[in-house]
């Protein structure tokens, strides 16, 4: 088996061996703790642009299926593993995690310390880095781009261009707009199968065609890189709040409306990515284990208290987990309630989101 190796923006090498596809791949490398649910990490267009390090030391071990993507293609730039199991054994797998990696062509590495390498991203913050395989090496020019490395254009990147229409599953209750930023098709599946019918928008629609279209409330999706690289959709924000209408934002739509409300993000150290993080919701005194996946946070003294209020917070390091909105029926979370992978105890938002379209109908909102 041929060698693969990572090369950090500070100089560290790690060798290990070939994974996947075999070639050379800029990113910024980002570790997730999950044990499982390597498919929907590798399929989150959240990721677009990013090489990731799973933690948990054995991936693979069951496989890959065509129904578990959470779109439909792989976007990381580059995947790292301590140990990729060659034989996966699992009765829905239809193909090895090998021959997927293959398939998209993702550069992958295995068989290095992951745990060396987590402890210089938790300690020194995600860091930008090249993966390659022998054969493929880097040359200066890669490298000195490698280090000034950003993602760029990650909305634009990964959105729909064309509206999509996803049925109700059984009577039609509601229709959300769904503004697509990245979306994971569960957020998809959640809303459908509680009656809505679904347009995914495509992430640089304006409002007034959002608002033209008569939606009963708005889902803003997950998505990939800096959220205050979106200055024209946070302008297109700002008027979907002032319009009154319910709306639920799930993490880079939680970040852009903190950002259409004139509050401000921050880039994290080395992020949430994992399907264990503890969230407390301040209201009901009460902690949920969420699934995770942003490098960027709301910072909450700039959230205006006449316009929002933080209502979740992460109980690891304290960051801003979800704002509530004064007097309009306006909630949204840094996590992940749709999960895929991760614990399902939040998913109860999705019915919140439609209570409150409920009352709006029926003019309490
Ligand atoms: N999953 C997401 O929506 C991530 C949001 C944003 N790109 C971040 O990293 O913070």
């Amino acid at each position: 088996m041929k060698k693969a190796y990572l090369l950090l923006a500070d100089g560290t090498l790690f060798e290990g061996k070939a994974a996947g596809y075999e070639g050379c791949s800029i990113g910024e490398v980002v570790f997730n703790t999950g044990m499982a649910g390597y498919q929907e990490v590798l399929t989150d267009p959240s990721y677009y642009g990013q090489t990731v390090c799973m933690t948990y030391p054995l991936v693979g071990n069951y496989g890959i299926n065509f129904d578990d993507g959470e779109s439909k293609k792989s976007w990381v730039s580059g995947y790292i593993m301590r140990e990729m199991c060659e034989y996966p054994s699992n009765f829905r797998c239809q193909k090895s995690l090998d021959a997927y990696l293959k398939e998209q062509k993702v550069v992958g590495l295995q068989g290095i310390d992951t745990r060396r390498l987590t402890r210089i991203l938790r300690n020194s913050g995600v860091m930008n880095g090249v993966i390659y395989t022998e054969g493929h090496e880097p040359d200066e020019k890669t490298i000195e781009e490698m280090k000034s490395y950003v993602v760029k254009d990650a909305v634009k990147s990964v959105t729909l261009s064309e509206t999509e229409v996803h049925p109700a599953q059984g009577e039609r209750k509601y229709r959300i707009g769904l503004m697509d930023f990245g979306v994971k098709y569960n957020i998809v599946r959640e809303l459908c199968k509680r009656g809505c019918e679904v347009t995914v928008l495509p992430g640089f629609t304006k409002a007034e065609d959002i608002l033209a279209a008569g939606y009963d409330g708005i889902m803003l999706s997950n998505g990939p890189g800096d959220p205050a690289e979106n200055v024209g959709i946070v302008e297109e924000l700002k008027k979907l709040i002032a319009s009154g209408l319910p709306i639920f934002g799930i993490c880079l739509g939680h970040q852009l409306m903190a950002l259409a409300i004139n509050a401000k993000t921050e880039k994290m150290r080395f992020g949430h990515r994992g399907v264990n993080h503890p969230v407390k919701d301040l209201d009901e005194d009460r902690t949920y284990i969420t699934s995770q996946n942003h490098g960027y946070a709301v910072v909450g003294d700039t959230i205006d208290p006449a316009i929002a209020r933080v209502r979740f917070v992460n109980l690891n390091d304290g960051t801003v987990e979800g704002v509530e909105h004064i007097g309009k029926p306006i909630f949204t979370v840094q996590y992940h309630p749709e999960v895929c992978p991760g614990p399902q105890d939040t998913s109860y938002l999705f019915d919140r989101f439609l209570e409150n379209i409920d009352k709006h109908k029926g003019g309490q909102f």
